[in-house]
């Protein structure tokens, strides 16, 4: 099992690095300890462009060797201090302030490793066996991770880096460990399996187009294409039918309380996800009003 190429179908003329020339406001990475996440199409971009002939397909380029990667049963870490936003090679680090505007993030390589995400897998069909699923609005076989301690253990910390990605990415403060960000409910975050050998298709082998009840979405592809399962993928509505393949242990962030999106159909095997669904904070009674007095006294 395991990631043979590290292709992405995230097309779009941003993420086309390959061509000679990339205006400047597309230079999009940022690093956290050599994991780089891509920023999506612009969708501003796209949505003018729609007349014109789709962009071509473009492959990301490969990791770098030398990449924070250490060994195979690992979650690459974020730096101490969080997201090292410094100059990379690709460009300058200008994700000061992100306005997010329907972007979706993937990273460049996986942040967890091949082994962990088999294990994890493992440990999901596992406990799906002795447990059953449980099931949500539109993916029909889920396990809550936080009933299952087992999972817990293996999955927080890849969690908790994620989080500090989306808080530094889609957040109000320029450290990712001031936190903006929090799961929407306690059953969060959760895997979904999709199984080619159930019957039943819709919430089993794929998922509709909808919208999460989140503000963002994370994914995390545990199974590995082509080892695993064949087909599937997620299809973001605003980037056009294609699918967006994450490969194994692979991070895929996107506003999915906003942005219309579907899981695509898998062909054959078990694809299993890690998903988590996050909002915003809402700030506390007490900043709110400390928030209000301060006003008074300024007016
Ligand atoms: O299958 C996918 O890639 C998408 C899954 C999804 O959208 C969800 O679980 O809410
Ligand atoms: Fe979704």
């Amino acid at each position: 099992m395991g990631s043979k190429s590290s292709s992405h179908r995230v097309h779009s003329k941003n993420l086309d690095r390959t061509s000679e020339k990339v205006p400047k406001q597309s230079k999009f990475l940022f690093s956290c300890s050599g994991i780089r996440f891509s920023r999506g199409p612009d969708l501003e971009a796209l949505r003018t462009d729609l007349s014109s002939p789709a962009p071509p397909k473009r492959s990301l380029p490969a990791s770098k060797e030398g990449d924070a990667r250490s060994g195979e049963n690992s979650i690459y870490r974020l730096n101490d201090d969080g997201l090292d936003l410094s100059t990379t090679e690709e460009g300058s680090g200008n994700f000061e302030r992100l306005e997010f505007d329907g972007i979706a993030f993937t990273s460049e390589g996986p942040v967890v490793g091949e082994q962990l995400c088999n294990d994890i897998v493992h440990e999901v069909l596992t406990l799906s066996k002795s447990c059953g699923f449980g099931s949500y609005v539109f993916a029909k076989q889920t396990l809550s991770i936080n009933d299952h301690p087992s999972l817990s253990t293996l999955v927080n910390p890849i969690v908790s880096d994620v989080v500090a990605v989306i808080n530094r990415l889609y957040g109000n403060s320029s450290t990712s460990s001031c936190s903006s960000f929090e799961f929407t409910k306690s059953t969060e975050p959760h895997v979904v399996v999709y199984d080619a050998s159930v019957e039943d298709v819709e919430g089993y082998r794929r998922v509709a187009f909808h919208t999460d009840a989140s503000e963002v979405t994370f994914i995390v592809a545990l199974s590995a294409k082509g080892g695993d399962y064949e087909g599937g993928g997620t299809v973001i509505e605003a980037y056009g039918e294609d699918p967006i393949e994450l490969e194994q242990g692979e991070c895929l962030l996107f506003e999915g309380g906003k942005e219309s999106h579907k899981g695509e159909e898998i062909t054959s095997g078990v694809r299993v996800l890690l998903v988590g669904f996050l909002k915003r904070k809402k700030a506390s009674r007490a900043k709110k009003v400390k928030k209000a007095i301060g006003g008074a006294f300024l007016s």
